[in-house]
């Protein structure tokens, strides 16, 4: 340990000559440093982000294996003059400490705190915000043009992209953009072997052919056997050693120096320097709750954890493929984040993993179900819109038999704006024959899995959010598919509680009976298509209120509101939902009831709408009054 790490020991924010991490002026000073501090620098930072992030949780493992390449490219490149992108942007943690904000990470992916994605907001150095993977390129071709049109001739564009978002299709699309363009982008691809699990297919295999070529001083030239790279268009330098920041420095400067397109091929090892990440055979420790700083394990429950929803729906999936040999189930590189593992487990053949690449899971499924099959795509619930074209005409214009499972939907808190996925619902409603499912509990889920796999008509789809599924809730009594969980002999309010905010809309119903308020509140289980009874129920009713998480903006409220219109119902109707905003980092809990869904704004907007007076329609001629 360098008597520099011993003083990090002491006080992990310490590094070099006593300054501290907190204390980094941004990328000039790394660029000012003497390379035989950078190893030291390295450490530091490592060191740092270990203790952070295993206090607040994020991305340890993608992180630790970025920072060499990470401190290289600001040497290397005048960021913000020069533009460093981040694919995905879950590794730029080091990019926020080499550009001055070390000291946010005790406040990382919390409300108000640092996200854990860049953000304009927070720095110029920043550039794209999406977390959404194989988008960096795209970008990096724009901003490519935007400088050669605008006269910026001597700006270098560089994308950081990891060899799992490589797998994305629109990387090929920037790919060849880029190669014919002949404009100075450099591509780093950040090659760790995986993305959660090791990457597969032909470009892993093909990286793989690519081999050291001794030292890194002749690195610099163009690789002589003609490889995919290179016939699209670039010049190839590789591969590099990801974690040597000099050889990374004669690497990058060399790129530059180009002027043309580049890919340059670092290899590094995800979670590099913590054991616990190094070694962990499931994803390298790639996002973490509040871990162990020694262990990298999370602290021991008393009892046994409360069963996630993803965990309900894995166990519940196992049993129908037990059932049913038609039953296959399609991954884009998140076999077990979406649980869809223990299936892989027992029916290796049945399950499909195509990388990071949505698009072509979906269509991929309706391939499947043209064969006969019932494909089960597992998806987080945002990344459902990258592929809102191959939904509506590749599976649901064909009715095919696919159906859709979307985690993580609805506010999911630490990832922020674009991983809520509050969107799903809006989209999926619009989708002619396809039946859309929303679960209020454990129980639901797994009877609308079944229904959902067993309906062949064409799509479907099953809704739930992140986290820990509440207490099974019991009906009072069903009508056709609606339940009814509780209910007043005065049909005064019926609230409509899409999933699982039922625990908010009960609470809501008895704070208003204590009012003298007949509410009743009912689950549609399945929100489209809406079924007669739930119209009925509206009917019969004096104000109809909806809960939903998701937008509100043609959300499953508005799909309601237009329905009760076509059938004449003039029962009056309010919906509650997400606003028509990206929604920040933060808890669940915080933003669900920033965006008004608490029992006690439900109940507020109940008495709100009984108090409001009904508009006298005066129609006036324009005349002044
Ligand atoms: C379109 C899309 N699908 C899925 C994800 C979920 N996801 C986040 S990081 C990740 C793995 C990325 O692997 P890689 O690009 O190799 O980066 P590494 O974590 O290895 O540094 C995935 C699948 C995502 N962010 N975007
Ligand atoms: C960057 C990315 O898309 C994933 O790593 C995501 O952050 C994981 O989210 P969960 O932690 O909810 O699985
Ligand atoms: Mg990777």
């Amino acid at each position: 340990m360098t008597e520099l790490s011993a003083a990090h020991a002491a006080d992990p924010a310490t590094t070099l000559e006593g300054a501290h991490l907190t204390t980094l002026g941004g990328p000039h000073t790394v660029r000012a440093l003497p390379a035989g501090q950078l190893a030291a620098l390295a450490q530091d930072i490592r060191t740092y982000l270990i203790e952070k992030v295993c206090a607040a949780g994020g991305h340890l493992g993608p992180n630790l294996g970025v920072v060499e390449l990470t401190i290289a490219l600001h040497r290397v490149f005048d960021s913000p003059r020069d533009a460093i992108l981040f694919d995905t942007g879950h590794q730029a943690y080091v990019h926020k400490i080499l550009t001055g904000r070390a000291a946010g990470f005790d406040r990382l992916r919390q409300a108000g705190g640092l996200s854990g994605y860049p953000s304009r907001a927070e720095s110029v150095h920043d550039w794209c915000e999406n977390s959404h993977a194989s988008t960096s390129l795209s970008y990096a071709d724009g901003l490519a043009k935007a400088n050669e049109l605008n006269g910026r001739h001597n700006r270098s564009v560089v994308a950081v992209i990891g060899d799992g978002a490589m797998t994305g299709g629109m990387a090929w699309e920037a790919l060849n953009n880029i190669g014919a363009s002949q404009r100075p982008v450099i591509v780093v691809l950040n090659d760790n072997g995986r993305s959660y699990a090791p990457t597969t297919g032909a470009l892993t295999r093909h990286l793989h052919t690519l081999k050291y070529p001794g030292d890194h001083s002749n690195i610099t030239d163009a690789s002589e056997a003609p490889d995919l790279f290179t016939q699209l268009g670039f010049t190839y330098l590789g591969p590099v050693d990801g974690h040597d920041t000099g050889a990374l420095q004669h690497v990058l400067d060399h790129a530059r120096a180009l002027r043309r397109p580049v890919l340059v091929h670092a290899v590094t090892v995800k979670g590099w320097g913590f054991g616990p990440a190094e070694g962990d055979e499931a994803d390298c420790l790639h996002a973490v709750g509040t871990v162990d700083a020694v262990t990298g394990k999370p602290a021991p429950t008393a009892g046994p954890p409360a069963a996630s929803w993803t965990s309900v729906f894995s166990q519940a999936l196992l049993e129908l493929a037990g059932e049913r040999e038609d039953l296959v189930a399609v991954t884009a590189s998140m076999l077990r984040p979406t649980g869809l593992y223990p299936m892989a487990v027992k029916y290796p053949e049945r399950v499909f993993d195509v990388g990071i690449a949505e698009q072509h899971a979906v269509t991929s499924a309706a391939g499947l179900a043209l064969g006969g099959l019932h494909p089960v795509v597992a998806l987080y619930s945002t990344f459902l819109t990258r592929a809102a074209d191959q939904v509506l005409m590749d599976v649901a214009l064909h009715r095919l038999p696919v159906t859709f499972v979307l985690d993580r939907a609805g506010v999911t808190g630490p990832d922020g704006a674009s991983h809520h996925g509050m969107w799903d619902a809006s989209l999926l409603g619009m989708v002619p024959g396809l039946r859309l499912a929303v679960p209020r509990d454990s129980s639901q889920l797994k009877s609308l899995l079944r229904e959902a796999t067993a309906h062949e008509a064409g799509p479907t789809a099953v809704r739930f959010p992140k986290g820990t599924a509440g207490p099974d809730l019991e009906a009072v009594r069903r009508a056709g598919s609606v339940d009814i969980l509780s209910e007043s002999g005065i049909r005064d309010v019926l609230l409509i509680s899409y999933g699982p905010l039922a625990p908010l809309c009960l609470q809501a119903a008895s704070q208003l009976t204590e009012q003298g308020i007949g509410v009743s509140v009912a689950d549609p289980r399945w929100a489209t298509p809406v079924a007669p009874e739930l119209l009925e129920l509206a009917a019969r009713h004096r104000l109809v209120v909806t809960v939903e998480d998701n937008s509100r903006t043609g959300g499953l409220g508005s799909t309601l509101a237009q329905h009760l219109q076509d059938n004449a119902i003039t029962t009056p109707i309010r919906t509650l939902g997400l606003p028509r905003t990206f929604l920040t980092h933060g808890p669940r809990e915080q933003l669900l009831t920033d965006a008004g869904l608490s029992s006690a704004q439900i109940a507020y907007t109940v008495l709100r709408a009984r108090a409001a007076k009904p508009l006298e329609h005066t129609i006036t001629d324009g005349s002044p009054q």
